[in-house]
């Protein structure tokens, strides 16, 4: 099959079809992790977007039936330099050729990812064409013309209908009650929290606070998600009443610290490039600490608008000094723009699922 990549400003990059054979718009995204495709693809959060791997080597390790984020690939597209069709992984079901087929999502290999790199990194993050097709260089600058880069994925990418799920842990202790404000989430946000005695309530996209309050919860959790935070209206109206009205522990990653940041009156704004990868630094400075961190994020909290609002900043990221994580300084609320769920990267800070385990407990005592 042939591949083509168009970005708008007329760049061309050709190359050889993989996965389906379509053609997709969105935007075109870096991510820098030596591993993980899999996770990465089935991350809800890269709705909209198409990837392109700056590793080289794609799918020597192949697909399996433990690695997946979410039940589908949520990115448009992927664009890799050498792609390996000849797995070597004593779990893998299938390669990623056959994955992407049966999944619905074109992938391109065989182009230079260095220089689309280079290019996003100047000149930011760009719309573009992904197409496997044979479609010609003028239908391509066309879609693209025509192509919508949306904002308000969230929407969607949250279930559908308020979900349960049960602790996983063997303790003999109750499990906390937490309830999920979804945007999109990752599968291993869930599985960090029941693995900690945790019982989880979902809740759809733009669930009423006193709905949510209605299931007396021990903490409230914002999740991870595609798009725009601002876009995110509902959410952040009835995430500012939560706070207004609760009192409860709450702790959010990554949209969901976007989300939290606004309503608590705070501000966004998109980075040029955004955060894709495996190996972020990022200092805490409450422990005085670096950590390595896995990161997908193209917006960020801005350190002014968010100081005055009773806010303290916890965490910078290294490379850029933006902000990584922050705390309330009066009620029970923390979050961080990184993700130390991994999934994948570095597990180095999962001690802050044991934080908000710990304020919880903190709070049932004192209640
Ligand atoms: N992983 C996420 O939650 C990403 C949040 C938001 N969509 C962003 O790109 O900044």
């Amino acid at each position: 099959m042939e591949g083509l990549i168009y970005l708008e400003d007329g760049t061309v990059f050709k190359g050889t079809g993989f996965g389906f054979k379509g053609t997709a718009v969105g935007e075109l995204v870096f991510n820098t992790a030596m591993t993980g495709y899999q996770k990465i693809l089935t991350d809800p959060s890269y709705k909209g977007q198409i990837i392109n791997m700056t590793y080289p080597l794609i799918g020597n390790y192949g697909i399996s039936s433990v690695d997946n984020e979410s039940e589908k690939v949520h990115a448009f597209g992927v664009v890799v330099k050498d792609l390996c069709d000849m797995p070597s992984n004593s779990n893998s079901i299938m390669t990623i050729d056959k994955w992407l087929r049966d999944m619905g999502v074109p992938g391109v290999f065989g182009v230079d990812t260095r220089q689309i790199t280079k290019k996003i990194r100047n000149k930011g993050t760009v719309k573009c064409v992904i197409s496997t097709e044979g479609i010609s260089i003028s239908e391509a600058a066309e879609i693209c013309d025509r192509g919508q880069i949306r904002g308000d994925w969230m929407k969607e990418a949250a279930v559908k209908e308020k979900t349960v799920m049960k602790s996983l842990s063997d303790s003999d202790e109750k499990p906390l009650s937490v309830a999920v404000i979804d945007f999109g989430v990752k599968g291993n946000i869930l599985t960090c929290l029941r693995e900690r005695n945790c019982e989880l309530t979902l809740y759809p996209y733009g669930t009423l606070a006193e709905q949510i309050l209605a299931g007396k919860p021990d903490g409230i959790f914002l999740t991870n998600g595609p798009g725009d935070p601002e876009k995110a209206e509902e959410a952040i109206e009835e995430v500012r009443h939560l706070i207004n009205m609760s009192g409860i522990p709450m702790f959010g990653i990554c949209m969901g610290h976007q989300v939290l940041a606004i309503a608590l009156g705070g501000k966004t704004y998109k980075l040029k490039y955004g955060h894709r990868g495996g190996n972020h630094g990022v200092f805490d400075k409450n422990t005085k600490r670096s950590y390595i961190t896995s990161q997908n994020h193209g917006y960020a909290v801005q350190y002014e608008s968010i100081i005055l609002k009773g806010m303290e900043i916890t965490h910078l990221n290294l490379n850029d000094g933006t902000v990584e994580g922050m705390e309330h300084r009066d009620l029970p609320i923390f979050s961080v723009q990184f993700h130390p769920e991994a999934s994948p990267g570095p597990n180095d800070t999962g001690y802050l699922f044991d934080k908000f385990i710990a304020m919880m407990k903190e709070d049932k005592n004192n209640a």
